[in-house]
C-alpha cells in the first residue's frame, strides 16, 4: 500500500500505535529514522564581490512526530535550510536524507518523486488555486500522485474536517478569510502523507488570535498525523509551544531554551 492510498484515519491510528506504513525505525539499530536529516550542509551566495555564507556546516534532523520551531532573524537563512531540507535547491556541500534515503546523489526525476511523496510545503502566502474550491485544492496533490477522483475527494474532506474547515470545502480561496485559506494550505501541504511538513512563516500575515486558531489546528493534524515538523516563525509565542526551538547564528544551527 502506498502512503497516498492510507486513509487519514488509519494513518493517525497507526501514528498513534506506534506502527506505520513506512520505515521509521532502522531493523539494522531499532533507533527511530529521521523524517529529515542535514548532514555538513554547506551554501553560499555571492553579494557582488563578497560571499554570503549563510548555512555552514549544518547538522540537524527532525523525527517523526516532532515539531520544531525555527526562530531566527531576517536574512540568516531560514528560508533557504527549508529549501534545502525539501530537496527544492541543492546545497553547495553537504547531505539531505529523508526517511533516511540520502538524496545527495539522486538525480532530479528522483528527487522531485521524493519531494511530491515525502514533503509538504506552507508558506505566508496561501499559492491555493484560485479556480478550484478548498475541497478541489486538497485533491490536486493527490490526483497527481495517481489517486483516483474518489478515494482524493474522501481524504480531502477528512482533512479539511481535521482543520475545521470542513464545512468550507466548496468554496473558493476568494470566499475565505487569511486564516481560513492557511488552513486549507495546511490540509493540502499534508494531503499525500508526507514524512515531513516544512513552513515558513505560515501565520506571519494573520492577526495573533487568528494566527493561534490556525496553529491548534495544525498541532492536532501533526500530533494525530505524525508528520515531523519544521515551522519558521518570527512569533515567540507559537515557538513556546513546540517540542523544540532551533535558531540559525553564524551559519549553524543552534538549540534554543525557550
Ligand atoms: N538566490 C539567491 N541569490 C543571492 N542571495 C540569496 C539568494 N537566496 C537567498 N539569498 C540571500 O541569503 C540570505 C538568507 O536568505 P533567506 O531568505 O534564507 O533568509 P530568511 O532568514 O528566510 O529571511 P526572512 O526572515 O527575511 O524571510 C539573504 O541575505 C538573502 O538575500
Amino acid at each position: 500500500m502506498t502512503p497516498v492510498d492510507i486513509p487519514v484515519e488509519t494513518r493517525m491510528a497507526d501514528a498513534r500505535s506506534g506502527a506505520s506504513s513506512r520505515a521509521t525505525t532502522s531493523a539494522a539499530s531499532g533507533k527511530s529514522v529521521p523524517a529529515m536529516e542535514l548532514r555538513a550542509v554547506k551554501r553560499s551566495f555571492s553579494e557582488g564581490e563578497n560571499e554570503l555564507q549563510i548555512l555552514n556546516d549544518v547538522n540537524f534532523a527532525i523525527h517523526p512526530g516532532e515539531m520544531v520551531a525555527l526562530v531566527a532573524p531576517s536574512g540568516t537563512g531560514k528560508s533557504t535550510l527549508l529549501h534545502i531540507a525539501g530537496l527544492l535547491e541543492h546545497p553547495d556541500e553537504g547531505e539531505v536524507l529523508i526517511g533516511g534515503v540520502n538524496c545527495a546523489d539522486l538525480g532530479d526525476d528522483a528527487r522531485t518523486r521524493i519531494r511530491r511523496s515525502d514533503v509538504g510545503f506552507v508558506y505566508q502566502f496561501h499559492h491555493l488555486l484560485p479556480e478550484f474550491t478548498a475541497l478541489e485544492n486538497v485533491m490536486v496533490p493527490q490526483m497527481i500522485n495517481g489517486l483516483g477522483r474518489k478515494d482524493a475527494a474522501a481524504r480531502a474532506q477528512q482533512l479539511l474536517d481535521y482543520m475545521r474547515m470542513g464545512n468550507r470545502s466548496s468554496h473558493r480561496p476568494s470566499e475565505l478569510s487569511g486564516g481560513e485559506q492557511q488552513r486549507v494550505a495546511v490540509a493540502r501541504a499534508v494531503a499525500n502523507a508526507p514524512r515531513l511538513l516544512l513552513l515558513d512563516e505560515p501565520t506571519g500575515n494573520l492577526d495573533p488570535t487568528t494566527a493561534n486558531y490556525v496553529f491548534d489546528a495544525l498541532q492536532a493534524l501533526v500530533r494525530a498525523s505524525g508528520v515531523a515538523t519544521l515551522f519558521a516563525t518570527h512569533n515567540m509565542e507559537l515557538a513556546g509551544r513546540m517540542d523544540r526551538c532551533i535558531t540559525l547564528s553564524g551559519g549553524k544551527v543552534l538549540p534554543v531554551e525557550l
